[in-house]
């Protein structure tokens, strides 16, 4: 169990393909002084993607290291590839009480939620099934066999949802960027 006060954490999470990295790009840019978390992967840079700043790109080896020194405040692997939030940064912003943002996978939600259970968990909904698929479908930055891990993936994902303080239905990034604006900015809730 941390000892950090983290009830100005808040982490976005809901299945592959539901607009998580859109609402996310959106915020950067819109509402720059939201922090966000840039997690670390071992997964390879999609183009226009910068070291740093979208993600911490490093190799299996030093991710490995990383976890054993203690060093993610969650991690999990998602369609191959090794995802963690680096504890430091979100330390330092929470013990500052400033709010910090996650966006990560149901997986490191569920270790957020037993690690720092005041966090508060936010699920992205997609306005239906057909169109998860469509989004998913869409992108064209996967091929068949990945977006097919995914699609499974996303079924079971969303049935998480009740797990969720608050769920933002993805019908519009700029609506679902600020409606989870709002929420970071909402008054401290009570611990679970
Ligand atoms: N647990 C965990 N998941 C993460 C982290 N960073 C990103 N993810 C998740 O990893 C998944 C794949 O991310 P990415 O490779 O960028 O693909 P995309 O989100 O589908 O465009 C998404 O569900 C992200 O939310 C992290 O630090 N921890
Ligand atoms: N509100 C939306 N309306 C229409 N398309 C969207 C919306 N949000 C995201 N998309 C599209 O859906 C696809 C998946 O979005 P992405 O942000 O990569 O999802 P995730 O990060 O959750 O996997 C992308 O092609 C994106 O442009």
């Amino acid at each position: 169990m941390s000892s950090i006060n983290a009830q100005r954490l808040t982490v976005l999470a809901g299945p592959s393909g539901v607009g998580k990295g859109s609402v996310k790009a959106l915020i950067q840019q819109h509402y720059p002084w939201v922090w966000l978390s840039v997690s670390a992967t071992t997964r390879s840079p999609r183009p226009g993607e910068t070291d740093g700043v979208d993600y911490h790109f490093v190799s299996h080896e030093r991710f490995e290291e990383m976890i054993a020194a203690g060093e993610f405040l969650e991690w999990a692997s998602f369609s191959g590839n090794l995802y963690g939030t680096p504890r430091g940064p979100v330390e330092r912003q929470l013990e500052a009480g400033l709010p910090a943002l996650l966006e990560i996978d149901l997986q490191g939600a569920r270790q957020v939620r037993v690690s720092m259970p005041e966090a508060q968990l936010v699920f992205l909904a997609p306005p239906s099934w057909e169109e998860l698929v469509r989004r998913l479908t869409g992108r064209g930055t996967e091929d068949a066999a990945t977006i097919e891990r995914r699609l499974s993936a996303a079924r079971e994902e969303l049935t998480a949802e009740p797990e969720f303080d608050h769920t933002i239905v993805n019908v519009s990034v700029e609506q679902a960027a600020t409606e989870l604006v709002e929420l970071l900015g909402s008054p401290v809730k009570a611990a679970h």
